[in-house]
């Protein structure tokens, strides 16, 4: 783990020497899922079985390939009722949440005798990719599927990679099926997000893809971008946590270590003001990642993407934070709501003490597919907005063209494009 004094290096240094991680710092994952999506585009469904061999170690054909009620079914007697009750209150919780983001139709007449407005009209087929590699991530089902369903996708097709003897993880398909997923497919991986947008003899195309995943997915997802709409790029998790003398170290350690779990790739930074702190912190992380069952991910990825810096004051904490535009950012200082209103750049923002990152992945409500690398700065937290689209609405009767009539021909023949001006014209010719 680095530690870093402020006073060491000017801003952009310490950034450059921090997060490595802008959006094209992968070339030599960007060539390998190029050649993946290629395969799967020319190939379909006999390069998913190829890689399915390759990557997850599991054989499956056009019969396996797609989850069966049966294996739901199955799945219902594997896992514990009690656990099916906290994805249901979870599932509730993410629901109401983003139902307060629902946007509808709206439609604004004149008395001159137009009308102007708004259709808002759900994305027929979507895709959600549910991690599945290094973890489990049932709770990702429930964060990509509520926002579909309250926008009232017509078909949400769900891929997730299995295990090698071909079996999706139980709770997996527990939450997929109380969330109301439409069909499930044994894939993951750059491969499932190709199949997604191109379609395979099995797999249906659909018309936009979003989820979390490791990098070979955020990729994969960029890599189709045209082809089909994605929500962001979501790839290995990030935290940064902004902590003045009044944190815990224990609970900022234990933050921190929360996201470096998820992956080698993923990012924890500690941006504090007291050297103290900074110190309890660093002697924190290695007494909790001895007990911790993922040390060797957790060890790999403080190394080299994890660091606590110094800084002179919070003011450039924050200005170091709103840089880095981290996927997380916890603020745990003496008064968090007066650092908000500084904060313009992350994906989700915790505040205090007691709002631990783990709280947003599991039962907060707010969604946790969230923007990493640096895509905070343009990407919002997957939405009910990402499920609909808009169309303008238009309906002029004659007297309210006739009130524009002529400001639109001129503006056409300033454009010399006399048929638009015509068009205008036609309707008037007899007055
Ligand atoms: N940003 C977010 O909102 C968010 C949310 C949840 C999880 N995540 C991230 O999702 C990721 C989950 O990763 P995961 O690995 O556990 O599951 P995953 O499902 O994302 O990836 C597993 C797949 O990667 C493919 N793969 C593995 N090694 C490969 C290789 N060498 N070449 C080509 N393909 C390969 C395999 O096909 C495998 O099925 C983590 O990075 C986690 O931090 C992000
Ligand atoms: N922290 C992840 C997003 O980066 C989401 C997650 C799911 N399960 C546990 N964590
Ligand atoms: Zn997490």
């Amino acid at each position: 783990m680095r530690y870093i004094s402020y006073s060491d290096c000017s801003d952009n240094e310490l950034y450059k020497m921090l997060f490595d991680r802008a959006p094209d710092n992968y070339g030599k994952y960007e060539q390998i899922v190029a050649s993946i999506v290629d395969n799967v585009k020319n190939n379909g469904d006999k390069a998913i079985f190829e890689y399915g061999e390759k990557f997850d170690n599991v054989k499956l054909d056009e019969k396996s390939l797609k989850v069966t009620k049966e294996e739901i079914d199955e799945a219902y007697e594997q896992v514990d009722e009690e656990l099916v009750e906290i994805i249901r209150r979870s599932k509730k919780r993410v629901k109401e949440y983003h139902e307060k983001q629902k946007k509808y139709s709206w439609f604004d007449s004149c008395d001159s005798g137009s009308i102007m407005g708004q259709k808002v009209t759900p994305i027929e087929k979507v895709g959600v990719y549910v991690p599945g590699g290094k973890a489990v991530y049932p709770s990702s089902v429930i964060m990509n599927v509520m926002p579909a369903k309250v926008a009232e996708v017509e078909q949400i097709v769900m891929v997730t990679p299995p295990d090698k003897d071909g079996k999706v993880n139980p709770v997996t398909l527990v939450a997929a099926n109380e969330c109301g997923v439409d069909e499930i497919y044994k894939v993951g991986g750059a491969q499932a997000v190709a199949a997604l947008a191109f379609g395979t003899e099995t797999i249906p195309k659909v018309y936009k893809i979003v989820g979390p995943g490791n990098i070979f997915v955020a990729l994969a997802k960029k890599a189709v971008y045209g082809h089909v709409s994605i929500d962001s790029i979501a790839g290995p998790s990030e935290v940064l946590v902004i902590a003045d003398e009044s944190a815990n170290p224990k609970y900022v350690a234990a933050d921190l270590l929360s996201q470096a779990e998820h992956d080698e790739l993923a990012s924890a930074i500690l941006v504090t003001d007291s050297d103290v702190l900074g110190k309890e912190v660093e002697k924190e992380l290695i007494r909790q990642t001895d007990y911790l069952s993922r040390k060797d991910i957790l060890e790999k990825s403080l190394n080299d993407f994890g660091a606590i810096v110094v800084v002179k004051s919070i003011d450039d904490a924050v200005k170091l934070s709103n840089m880095v535009a981290p996927e997380h950012l916890e603020i745990c200082t003496k008064e968090p709501f007066m650092v908000l209103p500084k904060i313009k750049n992350a994906g989700a923002i915790f505040l205090g003490n007691y709002s631990p990152e783990p709280l947003g992945d599991y039962m907060a409500g707010p969604n946790h597919v969230l923007p990493t690398n640096g895509t905070a700065k343009f990407f919002s937290p997957l939405s009910v907005d990402d499920f609909i689209k808009k169309s303008s609405i238009i309906s002029f009767d004659r007297e309210a063209l006739g009130e524009l009539q002529e400001d639109i021909i001129k503006f056409a023949n300033a454009e010399k494009l006399t048929a638009h001006a015509n068009s205008i014209k036609v309707r008037f010719e007899n007055d």
